[in-house]
């Protein structure tokens, strides 16, 4: 008969478990793969009393996304999850547990938010990118030239914007100072679901945080209150069933009518879900210009590429992404060393990885900073090099291991807009501006976020483009 054994790992203390060793390295995620060195590429670690496993090798993070997909497909029960979406972390598409209710939300959201390179989403894309991003250059025009300029909000209302007009076909001035608001907030929030908090595994810390708790829940209904009455009553009164549904709202909308199990807070709360997509964007985008800060070369490649493709007589759009590949790759290389954290999964079952018994309920953590950091998989993992993605023939090449947006059953939904409208932001803010910074422009490891409030720039125009 087969012994269970579980994964090795360190002897947890008691009430803390072994919180304390995440906190002696910059980012949980280095201090997981500096235990992995000593326990192993599987290991469990007791954080506050939820046991954990962590899974540090591409072939076990595949076992753990892909092969046993359906056996870890659960999220972490965090209080701070459920404070975000209206008391129940189910209402969210991220951080939900897996359930038909999912597979339905999922199956909506993917004609839109994963538009194929032939289809009609994807000229809409096009459209609403390269409008939303005209609208951002007469913003910049506007602001000092040559001097620093607090450019995140400018960068994530054009984002807002993007986001808001391809999914509810709806846009906003950037003087709304509802909207500005609706903007801060959902950057707010993508900040703090960014962070990790000790009160996330050592629920005790609770009345402590009230505070904070109670701000999360404020900004998430401010948020919500905005989509039912800017968006979603619009579209309600306008709604035609007999015919095709313009948008993502009105596919939401008609599917309401005919799914008995969906009802009007799924919507509202799938709306939210996808429309935060767009701080995502803007993060990434800033995260990119502080590479673009450091290594005027690469900003001097991509200004090379966007002056070649469009012969300075216009702006750049997406099919110009395969004459662009050096763009293109600055953005890949950017999420491999920003390694943005995979959500944690949770086993549903008693199951295994590697062999090693992992009971129903084990959080799992899939550690994706390896995977983009590690000297394993990498030739000098630590220069910023987005050649290493651009293959002799010119075209973009990804290694199977790097996975940015994760795998299997709860892959990132975003990604091919998150591809999209970036690159339309970067090629076309690098056709008009020279970008520099007199202020520290640091990311933290392994954190696709910058601070709401973060470093300034400096744009000064271009003479020739
Ligand atoms: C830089 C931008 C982004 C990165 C790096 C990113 C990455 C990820 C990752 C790693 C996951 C977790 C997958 C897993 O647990 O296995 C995820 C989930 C998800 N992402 Fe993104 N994402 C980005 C932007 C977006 C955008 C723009 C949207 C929406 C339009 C979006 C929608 C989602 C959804 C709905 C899920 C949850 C899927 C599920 O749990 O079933 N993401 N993303």
């Amino acid at each position: 008969k087969k012994i269970a054994f579980t994964a090795p790992g360190p002897k947890p203390w008691p009430i803390i478990g072994s919180l304390h060793l995440l906190g002696q390295h910059e980012s949980p995620f280095e201090a997981f793969t500096a235990l992995s060195k000593i326990y192993g590429d599987v290991f469990s670690i007791t954080l506050g009393s939820t046991p954990c496993v962590v899974v540090n090798n591409f072939k076990l993070i595949r076992e753990v996304l892909i092969t046993k997909g359906a056996e870890f497909g659960g999220r972490p029960n965090f209080m701070r999850f459920h404070k975000l979406f209206g008391g129940d972390r189910n209402n969210s598409l991220a951080l939900c547990d897996w359930s038909s209710l999912q597979k339905t939300r999922r199956s909506i959201a993917r004609i839109y938010c994963a538009p194929k390179f032939t289809s009609l989403q994807y000229d809409d894309v096009n459209k609403v990118g390269t409008e939303a991003v005209e609208v951002l250059l007469v913003e910049l025009r506007k602001q000092p030239m040559g001097q620093p300029v607090q450019v995140k909000p400018l960068i994530l209302a054009a984002c807002a914007n993007m986001f808001t007009q391809y999914m509810c076909s709806t846009s906003f001035d950037y003087r709304n100072v509802e909207f500005q608001k609706i903007v801060r907030y959902f950057d707010e929030i993508f900040w703090e679901i960014n962070q990790g908090y000790a009160v996330d595994f050592l629920p005790w810390l609770l009345p402590f945080y009230s505070g904070h708790m109670r701000k999360i829940s404020d900004w998430a209904s401010v948020i919500r209150k905005f989509i039912l009455a800017r968006i979603i009553d619009q579209h309600r009164a306008s709604l035609d069933p007999g015919v095709p549904p313009k948008d993502f709202t009105d596919a939401l909308l008609l599917h309401l009518e005919e799914d008995p199990n969906m009802n009007w807070q799924h919507i509202i709360f799938e709306l939210e879900d996808f429309l935060g997509g767009h701080s995502a964007v803007g993060n990434l985008v800033m995260v990119t210009l502080t590479a673009i800060v450091k290594y005027p070369e690469i900003a001097k490649r991509i200004q090379a590429e966007v002056d070649s493709v469009t012969a300075g007589t216009r702006y750049p759009n997406l099919f110009d992404r395969s004459a662009m590949p050096f763009t293109e790759a600055t953005l890949w290389e950017t999420l491999r060393t920003a390694s943005s954290p995979i959500v944690p999964h949770v086993a549903t079952t008693d199951t295994e990885i590697d062999g090693y018994t992992v009971k129903k309920g084990t959080m799992v953590f899939v550690n994706n900073y390896e995977l983009n950091v590690g000297a394993d998989y990498w030739k000098n993992p630590q220069e910023f090099n987005p050649e290493r993605f651009i293959s002799e023939d010119g075209t973009i090449v990804k290694p199977s291991h790097f996975i940015p947006f994760s795998t299997g059953k709860r892959t990132c939904i975003g990604q091919r807009l998150v591809q999209c409208f970036s690159f339309i932001i970067l090629a076309t803010l690098l056709q008009h501006y020279d970008i520099s910074s007199t202020d520290k422009c640091e990311v933290k490891p392994s954190c696709m976020a910058v601070p709401p409030d973060c470093f300034r720039l400096v744009f000064t125009p271009r003479q020739v483009h």
